[in-house]
């Protein structure tokens, strides 16, 4: 990658995006020629994917631009239904790029699966007669996957828990698992079953549960920014974005619209490599909720000694490049290429860079204009073309629409209406 730093990337058309793209990421023309919704996901494809196949649905997919992680220019591939999700990354990217971009770091991806036990007689001796089969246990566990070992991952280590419930005492084993630059979920799953009658035998219970935790609280990845007081707006913004940031901490109403910021851009990317979208948000979600138990904000903002907006983001990034819809997907291989992230680690940080890079760029107008103006200019071309409006009208009836301050379908009806002459508002879509 050149450059992410596109200026006029926006005034392309789509041709012309996708041209630079493949320019910048060093690819040829072809690589991204399955972007076009005719050489996407085929039929056949799809009927693979899933069950009861009857068609399949497209999404926009764009690339924010301006991102620098670890001193290395990435343009990142979202998709995404929701107007101005990419421009405003970009825009922040474009901002943080000022103080050197993001900076990012990640633990080994380690998942876990578990394993529910029943009717233990006594639950604390099973734990620990559990544990001292600790390394019988990682062995018949790794003999599943030898796939996995020869890549450098396995069983990292085996956790006994008891968990406390209104039906008694479950004895709880989790398999630590190293599961490189796969997501994990099958290799683990693969594991707990695999072992889970021998621990049953050991704890002296039976086993009912056999699956990952989506609490992948042991596969983090982190990014963290400085956004320069100037280019936000002023020591003012900076002070505005603390006490936003500042709500969200404690306040679980503020928390969640505050995360769910931080979403629009970590689904987008998670959706656009073909990686399991529910996963992430739910693991987000088990660690928006802090050590006193209430849910709270997933990043922080503070001003640093220089007055400059300091923004960190940290969660659990279980994403992968080898199995699921990334391997299968034609599109999410695109968006894996465009990226060319060395390791599924690499793609954690750049997900989580981009949560932060959004909840900054939502902030930021939270705290100034507020969110209408920029968000609705963009949403306003969805309405125009529900009114009706094609062609050249699109652009003509979001001029007036924003001009006017009344992003509605009623007023883009009257407009278009006065666009082609007739006094009769048209009837959405119909024209
Ligand atoms: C929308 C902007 C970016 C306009 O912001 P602006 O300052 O009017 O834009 P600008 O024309 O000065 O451009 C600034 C940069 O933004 C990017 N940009 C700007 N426009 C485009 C475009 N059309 N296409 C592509 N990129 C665009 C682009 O990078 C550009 O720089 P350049 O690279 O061109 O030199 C700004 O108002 C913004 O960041 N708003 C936040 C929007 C947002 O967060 N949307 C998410 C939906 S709202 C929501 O779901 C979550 C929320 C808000 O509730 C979360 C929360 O409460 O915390
Ligand atoms: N609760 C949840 O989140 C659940 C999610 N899922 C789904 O599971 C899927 C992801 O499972 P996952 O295990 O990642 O997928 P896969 O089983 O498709 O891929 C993992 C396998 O890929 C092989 N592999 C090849 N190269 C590598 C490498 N470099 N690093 C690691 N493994 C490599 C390994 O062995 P080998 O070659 O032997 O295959 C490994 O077991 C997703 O589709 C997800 O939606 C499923 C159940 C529950």
């Amino acid at each position: 990658m050149t450059s992410s730093r596109l200026s006029g990337f926006r005034d392309l058309d789509v041709e012309g995006r996708r041209a630079t793209v493949a320019e910048q990421a060093g690819l040829g023309a072809a690589d991204l020629g399955v972007l076009d919704p005719t050489r996407g996901l085929t039929l056949d494809q799809a009927d693979h994917m899933i069950e009861n196949v009857v068609g399949v649905m497209g999404l926009p997919f764009g690339v924010a631009t301006n991102f620098t992680i670890n001193g290395e220019d990435v343009l990142v591939p979202m998709v995404t239904e929701e107007p101005s999700v990419v421009a405003a990354a970009s825009n922040s990217a474009r901002i943080a790029r000022v103080r050197g971009g993001f900076f990012t770091s990640s633990t080994a991806p380690l998942m876990q699966a578990q394993i529910q036990i029943l009717g233990c007689a006594d639950p604390a001796g099973a734990r620990v007669r559990l544990l001292e089969a600790r390394e019988e246990l990682i062995e018949a566990a790794n003999a599943q996957d030898p796939a996995l070992i020869s890549f450098g991952g396995g069983v990292h280590d085996l956790v006994v828990r008891l968990v406390e419930s209104r039906a008694g005492t479950y004895v709880v084993a989790h398999l630590v698992v190293d599961v490189r630059d796969a997501m994990g979920a099958n290799a683990v799953n693969t594991m707990a079953e695999a072992v889970a009658e021998r621990a049953g035998r050991i704890a002296g219970g039976r086993t009912l549960l056999r699956i990952l935790t989506n609490k992948a609280d042991m596969r983090l990845a982190r990014a963290r920014a400085v956004f320069d007081s100037e280019a936000l707006g002023g020591p003012e913004v900076v002070e505005n974005i603390v006490h936003a940031s500042a709500l969200a901490e404690s306040d679980p109403y503020r928390a969640a619209t505050h995360n769910k910021g931080i979403m629009n851009g970590i689904t987008a990317v998670v959706l656009a490599t073909g990686n399991d979208t529910r996963a992430v948000e739910a693991g987000a979600h088990s660690h928006a909720v802090d050590e006193r138990g209430r849910y709270a904000a997933l990043s922080h903002f503070e001003k640093d000694a220089d007055g400059h907006l300091t923004g960190v983001l940290e969660l659990p990034m279980p994403v992968g490049l080898v199995g699921g819809a990334t391997k299968v997907h034609p599109v999410a291989r695109a968006a894996v290429r465009i990226l060319a992230p060395p390791d599924a680690r690499r793609l954690a940080e750049v997900v989580v860079a981009t949560g932060l890079a959004q909840n900054l760029a939502a902030l930021r107008a939270l705290a100034t204009e507020g969110i209408q103006r920029g968000h609705m200019s963009l949403h306003a071309r969805n309405v125009a073309v529900s009114a009706g409006a094609t062609g050249d009208e699109i652009e003509k009836v979001v001029a007036r629409l924003v001009q006017d301050r009344a992003v509605r379908a009623d007023h883009a009806e009257t407009v278009l209406a006065e666009l082609r002459g007739s006094s009769t508002p048209t009837s959405g879509g119909t024209a």
